[in-house]
């Protein structure tokens, strides 16, 4: 096999991106891989990274390692005035106390769900596994589903995640993709356009046939009115694209009981929607969704449905979301005045 590596350039480049995305910690370790594999055929200048190095280090708390690499910095350029008196500061300025000083070990507040998405945690252990299950699904003895039941998997119990398998096929998918493909625009959070969800995405409305006949699956297999549910989302990431932990509900009135997300392609690698609270990873698998209920049956947020989807380090993602309100559902899932369910 052929041996792979990242050039010092390259990998400079990175940390830039990361320094600019305020992860300091990130953006060090990119640096120092830059400075250990820098050569004299490098074009990265040895002064701004050693610059970088500092200020990464300084922004991440780790007072030593900013001076040291500033120190290093007026060694090879010691007539800079600029790098003096940030070396002097450094010294005197008082550094803000992080959960963690040791700047080599990361240990960021999301590294679950960066260690999920690098397919490092499995928390399905055997005894747990056990609880899991498969069946074939009538959505609950749906005349529609009767003569053709749905593959239902339990892929985990608390929250009840359920995948459903070959509930799409391959020419309806190629047809979502081909009447999204020239209405797509970047992705949007509550907050707007937003460096946590970077994809394309589109609303699709009920005038395709092949959009209200998935909709009408939907229904089918959930059990759960679409009366008041949002429109089929079709969202496509590339390289690198990828959605941060979140929860697809809040705490208002008529919010997202449940969430389905339909696998639109496979992905080579990365683009695993994870579950950080739970440590479960979903590998997207073309033709399948995955369920679940965002919400309590008394109507709180379950904390537990927090989850992402992954980078895509290789191939591209599609996916298509349908999201649930609670409004119609009253017969369909009860409520319950339980603090605990
Ligand atoms: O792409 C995924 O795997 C998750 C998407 C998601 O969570 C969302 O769009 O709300
Ligand atoms: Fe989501």
């Amino acid at each position: 096999m052929m041996e792979m590596s990242l050039s010092a350039d390259k990998a400079y480049h990175v940390g830039l991106v990361a320094y600019y995305e305020n992860k300091f910690q990130h953006a060090f370790l990119w640096f120092l891989y830059t400075l250990n594999t820098l050569t004299e055929y490098s074009t990265t200048n040895k002064k701004d990274l050693l610059h970088y190095l500092s200020l990464s280090a300084y922004r991440f708390g780790s007072q030593h390692v900013a001076i040291h690499f500033c120190q290093q910095l007026l060694n090879l350029d010691p007539t800079n005035d600029e790098v003096k008196v940030q070396l002097s500061l450094y010294r005197h300025h008082h550094f803000m106390r992080t959960s963690n000083s040791d700047i080599f070990t990361l240990n960021t507040e999301s590294s679950k769900y960066e260690a999920l998405c690098r397919g490092e945690v499995d928390e399905r252990t055997s005894r747990r596994q056990r609880a899991l299950s498969c069946r074939y699904s009538t959505g609950g003895g749906n005349p529609r589903l009767m003569y053709a039941p749905v593959k239902e998997e339990v892929e985990w119990d608390e929250p009840r995640i359920i995948r459903y398998h070959d509930i799409i096929s391959d020419r309806e998918i190629e047809i979502l993709k081909n009447i999204s493909r020239p209405l797509l625009s970047r992705s949007v959070t509550k907050g707007g356009i937003s460096k946590i969800r970077t994809s394309q995405s589109v609303f699709l409305e009920e005038g395709n046939t092949v959009v209200a006949r998935v909709n009408q699956r939907i229904a089918n297999i959930t059990g759960l009115s679409m009366e008041s549910a949002e429109h089929l989302q079709v969202q496509n990431y590339g390289i690198g694209g990828r959605y941060e932990p979140h929860y697809d509900a809040e705490d208002n009135e008529n919010e997202r009981i449940a969430t389905f997300l339909i696998y639109m392609s496979d992905v080579e690698i990365g683009g695993a929607t994870v579950f950080p609270k739970v440590g479960v990873s979903l590998k997207p698998k073309m033709g399948s969704a995955v369920f679940w209920y965002n919400l309590h049956k008394n109507g709180n947020v379950d904390l537990n449905t927090e989850h992402a989807g992954c980078p895509v380090l290789r191939g591209n993602k599609w996916v298509a979301n349908k999201w649930i309100h609670e409004f119609g559902q009253e017969f369909r899932r009860p409520c319950s005045l339980s603090y605990w369910e």
